[in-house]
């Protein structure tokens, strides 16, 4: 078995990272870092893994020999906190996958414009590749460091990439309106995701300067304004993506566009339907469509998925498989939950 070390273990993220590590056939998970829930035990933490994971407990990561024996690093902390840690993973030689935003743009002066603060490791942004394997499949194969693409981001580029890619739509046009789930806060809570200003309500929030629009563009090569909503529903992002239409086209030319470039894909399915999240609830998969609309000479995408799966820790997992030279789709579902 492959021995992990999952960094941000007491999280959303981690526990997702646990719950499919768990069914994962060649992937253990062996030390399992928190920082305010050290010391307490999985079942404490977790309860729904309390099974799985009996006896296991989360811990303070002490550096030194706490990486020792450890085949794979997996981190899931709030962003900022991987650019400390990467160097003694790095230095070590342990694939590693990051969920934080630390390492995905490759540029630190961008990352110090949109996140507001100077990078601690521009040294180490070369050693990441961007990690949607959709997209970057070979060099995600050969990388020491996956920067994986978080929720927003994996929906919005998956909807739009190939319609970009096949000249259909201006990419200095695009609008994203996305809606998340409340769990793509994080566990911690705020005034703005306490049940009482959540439920029964539905916000836009990040107006303008929302930090994912830089790693978006550059996967793109475009501009786009982005927009995010927060809805009141445990998981899920739903991003509806709207850009000039480069010309007139067959009213189906978007959907053949993304049937073409995820006819091999095993966790993309192209639909001619309307996706909703609860499709691709705790599944890897995302569920994409595209429309051509002649009355505005705009085209319109819909990508669905669930932000602790292909938006977080499916996406982990799929990205390691790859790394490790497993079966790309191991420990991991296609099947959503439903009702
Ligand atoms: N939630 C989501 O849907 C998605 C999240 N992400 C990204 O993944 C990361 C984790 O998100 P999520 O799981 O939701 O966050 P949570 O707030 O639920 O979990 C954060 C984790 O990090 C640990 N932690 C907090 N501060 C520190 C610190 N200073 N040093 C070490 N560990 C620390 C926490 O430990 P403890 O609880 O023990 O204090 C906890 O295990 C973030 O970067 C987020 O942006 C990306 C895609 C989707
Ligand atoms: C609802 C909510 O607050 N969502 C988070 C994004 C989730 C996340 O952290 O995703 P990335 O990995 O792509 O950074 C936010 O808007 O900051």
């Amino acid at each position: 078995m492959i021995r992990v070390a999952i960094f941000g273990a007491s999280g959303f993220v981690g526990g997702e990272l646990l719950r499919l590590c768990a069914a994962h056939p060649g992937l253990e998970a062996v030390r399992l870092f928190g920082d305010s829930r050290a010391g307490q035990a999985v079942e404490e933490v977790h309860p729904h893994l309390a099974l799985a994971y009996a006896g296991a407990r989360i811990e303070a990561y002490a550096g030194g020999t706490s990486l020792d024996d450890i085949d794979l690093v997996f981190a899931a902390l709030p962003h900022g906190q991987s650019q400390s840690l990467a160097p003694a993973i790095l230095e070590r030689g342990i694939p590693f996958v990051d969920l934080g935003a630390d390492f995905r743009l490759k540029d630190a002066a961008a990352y110090e414009q949109w996140y507001g603060e100077p990078h601690q490791a521009p040294e180490l942004l070369g050693a990441f590749v961007y990690g949607i394997p959709e997209l970057h499949r070979d060099a995600i194969r050969s990388a020491a460091a996956v920067a994986a693409a978080g929720c927003y981001p994996t929906a919005t580029i998956l909807a739009l990439k190939p319609l970009v890619d096949a000249g259909l739509i201006d990419p200095a046009s695009l609008v994203v309106d996305a809606v998340s789930g409340v769990s793509g806060a994080g566990k911690g809570l705020k005034d703005s995701t306490h049940f009482n200003s959540v439920s029964e309500s539905l916000s836009a929030y990040g107006l303008l300067t929302h930090r994912h629009t830089a790693e978006m563009e550059a996967a793109l090569d475009a501009q786009l304004l982005f927009t995010p909503h927060l809805a009141p529903m445990n998981r899920g992002i739903l991003a509806t993506c709207y850009g000039t239409a480069t010309g007139p086209m067959a009213a189906d030319a978007p959907l053949q566009a993304l049937r073409t470039a995820y006819a091999d894909e095993p966790f993309v399915h192209v639909t001619d339907q309307a996706p909703a999240t609860k499709w691709t609830l705790g599944s890897n998969a995302v569920q994409v469509t595209a429309r051509y609309d002649a009355r505005t000479g705009r085209v319109l995408a819909i990508a669905a998925l669930d932000n602790l799966v292909k938006g977080a820790a499916g996406q982990m997992i799929q990205c390691a498989n790859l790394m490790l030279g497993l079966d790309e789709g191991a420990g991991l579902s296609t099947c959503g939950v439903y009702p």
